[in-house]
């Protein structure tokens, strides 16, 4: 079987001094899985995250990403590989306060030719697939649209980022607890939707969260303890 996501012999800390946060021996999520992975604050999830991201360099091990050691390429090749194979839903949303809502979500096309031919391909052009994922998502109109993102409110700048992060059908999305900011039909509505695109995508997801209730949407959940020897 063909995997989105291995890591093998990872561990990290963020100082040198600092406790091992992550230490896991093997972990993997197939091509197309979608996965939920619980674990209580501090446990490490996001950091998790950002060593699976490239954002962060494990010590020791190695992660691979559509059967590639992300974390070993450099600099450019680097950020290249994410812009083309991954799709990102940080807590943060690291959303870009300068542009509208509709070129944050273009932003992956603008990155990746791969993607942007996807989106092509599946929705005519970036733009009518970024205007269905977002009509799906409760942005539809149109002075919404146009807006900076700093003037929209924290549930919907998520709705944002989980568009931008579908754009182009990456091979794996992986999102941090993406739903904190949602009341709880908005929630139901915003993991259908993630499921929904990921699966029509073919896309891995690897869905981070505290709320036990949302893990019987996923194939398969996990608590991040039964994986992680660290600090959780
Ligand atoms: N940038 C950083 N520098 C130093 N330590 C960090 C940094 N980010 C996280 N940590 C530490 O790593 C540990 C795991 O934090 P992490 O944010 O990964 O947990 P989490 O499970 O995502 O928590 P939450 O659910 O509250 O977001 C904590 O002890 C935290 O203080």
């Amino acid at each position: 079987m063909s995997m989105a996501l291995q890591l093998d012999d990872v561990r990290f800390r963020w100082h040198r001094r600092a406790p091992c946060v992550i230490d896991v021996q093997h972990f993997a999520v197939a091509e197309g899985e979608q996965l939920f992975l619980a674990g209580p604050s501090g446990s490490g999830k996001s950091t998790l995250l950002a060593l699976i991201a490239g954002i962060a360099t494990p010590e020791q091990g190695q992660v691979r990403v559509l059967g590639e050691s992300f974390a070993q390429l450099r600099g450019a090749r680097r950020d290249r590989f994410r812009a083309e194979h991954l799709g990102i839903i940080f807590q943060q949303f690291n959303l870009l306060p300068y542009l509208s809502v509709l070129d944050n979500v273009l932003l992956p096309c603008r990155f990746s030719e791969r993607r942007r031919a996807e989106a092509c391909a599946r929705d005519g052009s970036p733009e009518a697939q970024a205007r269905r994922l977002l009509e799906r998502l409760g942005l539809a109109a149109d002075d919404v649209l146009r807006r900076p993102v700093t003037a929209l409110s924290v549930g919907q700048q998520q709705r944002v980022a989980a568009a931008r992060a579908l754009m182009g059908a990456p091979g794996l999305v992986i999102a941090d607890e993406p739903t904190s900011a949602l009341d709880t039909d908005r929630r139901s509505e915003f993991v259908a939707l993630l499921i929904q695109e990921c699966t029509a995508a073919g896309a891995a997801l690897l869905f981070v969260s505290h709320d036990l209730s949302l893990a019987p949407r996923f194939h398969r959940s996990l608590s991040l303890r039964d994986i992680n020897g660290g600090a959780s």
